[in-house]
Formats: structure tokens, C-alpha cells, sequence
């Protein structure tokens, strides 16, 4: 079996990837987890679980959030080909796809209480993963991996992301609704998380020409030594 390594210090690779809503990140880091024979984690799927449990158990003080989200059981897949989540034992992997969760997952995401709980398990996900992950979401470049090997901000313009989630949700939403999901979710999520800009030693791929190919070589390239 290959290891994939960090060449220059010999840890697991890690490739971390932040982006706004629909700029392509699960698609990208499947892809490239998929080609390098790394996990992948879905960190956006974790907040969509929390909020799915707190939508399900109707609770509405961020106190009392955070004590829920604290307690419950997250278990999430890392294997990029069967992706699965579930919470305290309900299976929610495709119920988190939802459109009322994504309209109402800002405002779990938004208690920094509840960050921080899942910031720590998103940790212990990326340290067990000793042959290396690729981990997207808002604050992996920043916060939660700021030293991977390969930091990456993917991003693309507002039409291009509405019009790729209208067109994954096939009429599942209108227009309205998907830019609601789109800029006033990134809008709050970024009240939180800085993945409008890139930090220092974050590279800026710009999807929106791109297909999702040609995004996958681009960041696959960058986990490879340079020749120069
Ligand atoms: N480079 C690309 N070009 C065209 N469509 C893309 C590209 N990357 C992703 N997509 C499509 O856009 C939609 C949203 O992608 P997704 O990976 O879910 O984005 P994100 O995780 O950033 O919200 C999906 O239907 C996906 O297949
Ligand atoms: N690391 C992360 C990942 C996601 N989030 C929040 C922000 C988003 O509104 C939700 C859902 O993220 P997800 O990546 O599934 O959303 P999109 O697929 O990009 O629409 O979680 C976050 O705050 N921090």
C-alpha cells in the first residue's frame, strides 16, 4: 500500500478546503481523496447533522443547543466512495440535504459554542486519519488545519453557484429559495468563519470556468513536490 506522507515533515497528508456554498468543495475534495486514496471529511455535514437534531428536538436557546450538541453522538464516515452520517444512531445522510436544513443550518453553526464541540471532533477525525485526508468546509485553511500540507480556498462566482445548486436540487427549489441558501447563508456563515479571503498561504482556485476535472488536477498537483 502507498502512504501518502507531507514530504517535507512526513506527517499524513492533509489537504484542507474552504469555500462558499457551492463553489464546489465536496465535489473537489471526493475527487481528490478518491484519485490519492486519502479520506475525506465533510465538515459542513457535521453542522448539518447538529442542525438536524436541533430542528428535530425543537430546541431554540443557544445554552441549551450547545448542551445538545455537546452530548450527542456523531458518527461520521470518512471513506470518500460510501459517505454516511448519523446522530444519536439516526441515520441522516440524506436528510441533511434537505432544503429546511440548509435554510436553518447558519444558525447552529453561528453559536460559537457548538463550534468549538465540532472544531475538536473535526480534529480527532483528521489525526485518526493516518494515510492522510482531504477536509473541506469554512475554517479548515484557518482554524481547524491551519498547518496542512495543502491549504486551498476554492471559490466561484454567486451565478455560478446558484445555478449549480438549482440545477443538483432539479426543481426541489426555486430560484428565490437557492439564493437565499447561497448569499444570505454565506453571508451569516461568514460572520463566523473567514473563507471570503484567502489567508496567508492559502491558493485561490477559481472554479467558475472550471470543470470539476481541471479542479480536481489542479489540487491533486499541489500535493506533489515541486520539480523547480
Ligand atoms: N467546477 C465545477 N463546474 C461545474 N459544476 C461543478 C463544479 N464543481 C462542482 N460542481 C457541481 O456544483 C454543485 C455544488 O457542488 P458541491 O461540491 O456540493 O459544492 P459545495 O460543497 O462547495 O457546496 C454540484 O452539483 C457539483 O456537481
Ligand atoms: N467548517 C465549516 C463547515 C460548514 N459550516 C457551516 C456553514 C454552512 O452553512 C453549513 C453547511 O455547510 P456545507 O458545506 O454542507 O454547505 P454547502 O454544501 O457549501 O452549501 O455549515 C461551517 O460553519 N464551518
Amino acid at each position: 500500500m502507498i502512504t501518502v506522507s507531507d514530504v517535507e515533515t512526513d506527517r499524513p497528508l492533509v489537504v484542507a478546503i474552504d469555500g462558499p456554498s457551492g463553489s464546489g468543495k465536496s465535489s473537489t475534495a471526493r475527487g481528490v481523496a478518491e484519485r490519492l486514496g486519502l479520506a475525506y471529511l465533510d465538515t459542513g455535514a457535521m453542522y448539518r447533522a447538529a442542525a438536524w437534531l436541533v430542528a428535530e428536538q425543537g430546541v431554540t436557546d443557544p445554552a441549551a443547543i450547545t448542551e445538545l450538541i455537546g452530548a450527542a453522538e456523531l458518527d461520521i464516515s470518512t471513506d470518500p466512495k460510501a459517505f454516511r452520517i448519523s446522530i444519536n444512531g439516526h441515520d441522516v445522510t440524506a436528510a441533511i440535504r434537505e432544503p429546511r436544513i440548509s435554510q436553518f443550518v447558519s444558525t447552529v453553526a453561528t453559536i460559537q459554542p457548538v463550534r468549538d464541540i465540532l472544531i475538536a471532533r473535526q480534529r480527532e477525525l483528521i489525526a485518526a486519519a493516518t494515510g492522510g485526508v482531504v477536509a473541506e468546509g469554512r475554517d479548515l485553511t484557518t482554524v481547524v488545519a491551519p498547518d496542512a500540507t495543502v491549504r486551498v480556498l476554492l471559490v466561484a462566482d454567486p451565478q455560478a453557484r446558484i445555478a449549480r445548486r438549482e440545477a443538483e436540487l432539479a426543481g426541489a427549489a426555486n430560484t428565490a429559495e437557492v439564493t437565499d441558501q447561497i448569499v444570505r447563508r454565506d453571508r451569516d456563515d461568514s460572520t463566523v468563519a473567514a473563507f471570503t479571503e484567502a489567508a496567508v498561504g492559502v491558493t485561490v482556485i477559481d472554479s467558475t470556468h472550471l470543470g470539476l476535472a481541471e479542479v480536481i488536477d489542479q489540487i491533486s498537483r499541489l500535493t506533489k513536490p515541486s520539480t523547480s
